[in-house]
């Protein structure tokens, strides 16, 4: 096969997000566009309330990058981890496959097809590259920078990507902050801090995704399936369409999966990208820390829709989590109901009534989705 030569990340390129797709329901989710420049300044009561009822209610929001530096360095370096992401995915797939992850692992390179999409093991189509905060950053907990190797293309970019770690994880932070204080949690910022300290470890990461190019019109071809994130908050950025989430919040989302549970009670919504946001979901660590009040948004991905199908598709993650030995226990506020007051539901749910760290639930959960299930 001829070598590329061309880059296929070109943002530049990329025709429109289709607005209908001739001869297919093409539902789209309306999200709240909610300005970083606004959530950074303490007296925009307005902008923290807006914040609030999203992850309330959707725990999906685009967020607004202009206007203030968080938001640019978010903006460029995003686009400069995408340029990355494509030198180390054109290695060989025999180089690739040095850093592949083995079980247990969390971070490396993430083989295409090693998650089964269903339980009939169809297999995904996504690659990732999932760089490790504390590698990269070589923070204090890190005892073993190097135990985690990853290609010279990545490695050589640590100051990117340390960059791009540290102000996306201030992002995060600063979103749960207000979330949580407005839960009425005393103290929310040392509640938050303490739990996800940059220094110490955790599951933190950058993930590096490509998916191919749209192969049939028709077919939903699933490149990484439906999934909850694991961590407090995830901070994407794409370009192109293909994101997907369900319409209902997380707590009917587990209904969804098991037949004749109210699977018609929602449907797949397209996230269209937006010029200048990134785009906001919270993870299962908020809705345990808020007990449910906050919700962690099931998506899935899917090749882009129409026309903007015929490009490989480029995503930049950034995953916060709690740090590894922090316990995933509601936190107590006047907005947060108390786990005794939860009356019948989840009752005799192994995961929601035993009390788990962090690295505990990312391990189980992780593996629970490359065997397809959900
Ligand atoms: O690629 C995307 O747009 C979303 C990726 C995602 O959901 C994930 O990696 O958890
Ligand atoms: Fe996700």
């Amino acid at each position: 096969m001829a070598v590329k030569s061309e880059m296929e990340f070109t943002p530049e390129l990329y025709p429109q997000f289709p607005s209908t797709l001739p001869g297919y329901d093409f539902p789209i989710a309306s999200l709240e566009t909610i300005s970083l420049k606004k959530l950074q300044q303490d007296n925009e009561t307005t902008e923290q309330h807006r914040l609030l009822e999203a992850c309330k209610s959707q725990g999906f929001f685009y967020l607004d990058l202009t206007g203030c530096n968080a938001g640019q360095t978010i903006f460029r370096g995003a686009h400069q981890v995408a340029q990355i992401a494509e030198k180390a995915f054109k290695l060989s797939e025999q180089e690739k496959l040095k850093y592949v992850y083995q079980a247990g692992d969390l971070f490396g390179y993430k083989r295409i097809g090693l998650t089964k999409v269903d339980e009939n093991s169809t297999p995904d189509t996504a690659e990732f590259f999932s760089i490790s905060k504390d590698v990269i950053c070589k923070t204090s907990g890190c005892s073993d920078a190097l135990a985690v190797p990853y290609p010279e293309e990545i490695i050589s970019a640590a100051p990117v990507l340390a960059e791009y770690m540290h102000t996306a994880h201030s992002v995060g932070l600063r979103i749960l902050k207000i979330l949580f204080e407005h839960l009425g949690v005393p103290g929310s910022a040392e509640a938050i801090a303490s739990r996800h300290a940059f220094d110490e470890v955790a599951g933190d990461h950058v993930r590096m995704i490509r998916g191919p190019a749209r192969r049939d019109a028709a077919l939903p071809e699933i490149q990484t399936p439906a999934h909850t994130d694991f961590g407090s908050v995830t901070v994407l950025m794409n370009w192109l369409g293909g994101l997907q989430m369900w319409s209902e919040g997380s707590s009917s989302a587990a209904r969804e999966a098991v037949p004749g549970k109210g699977a018609e009670e929602g449907k797949w919504l397209w996230v269209r990208p937006q010029a200048n946001c990134a785009i906001i979901n919270l993870g299962d660590a908020a809705g345990k820390f808020s007990n449910g009040v906050l919700q962690s948004g099931r998506h899935r991905v899917v090749p882009a829709p129409g026309e903007q199908g015929l490009w490989p598709r480029y995503s930049v993650v950034y995953f916060v989590r709690p740090n590894d030995e922090c316990v995933l226990r509601t936190l107590e506020g006047s907005g947060i109901p108390a786990r005794r007051d939860r009356g019948g539901e989840g009752a005799g749910d192994e995961d929601e009534d035993e009390e788990v760290t962090a690295k505990q639930w990312i391990f189980r959960q992780a593996e629970r989705l490359r065997n397809g299930k959900r």
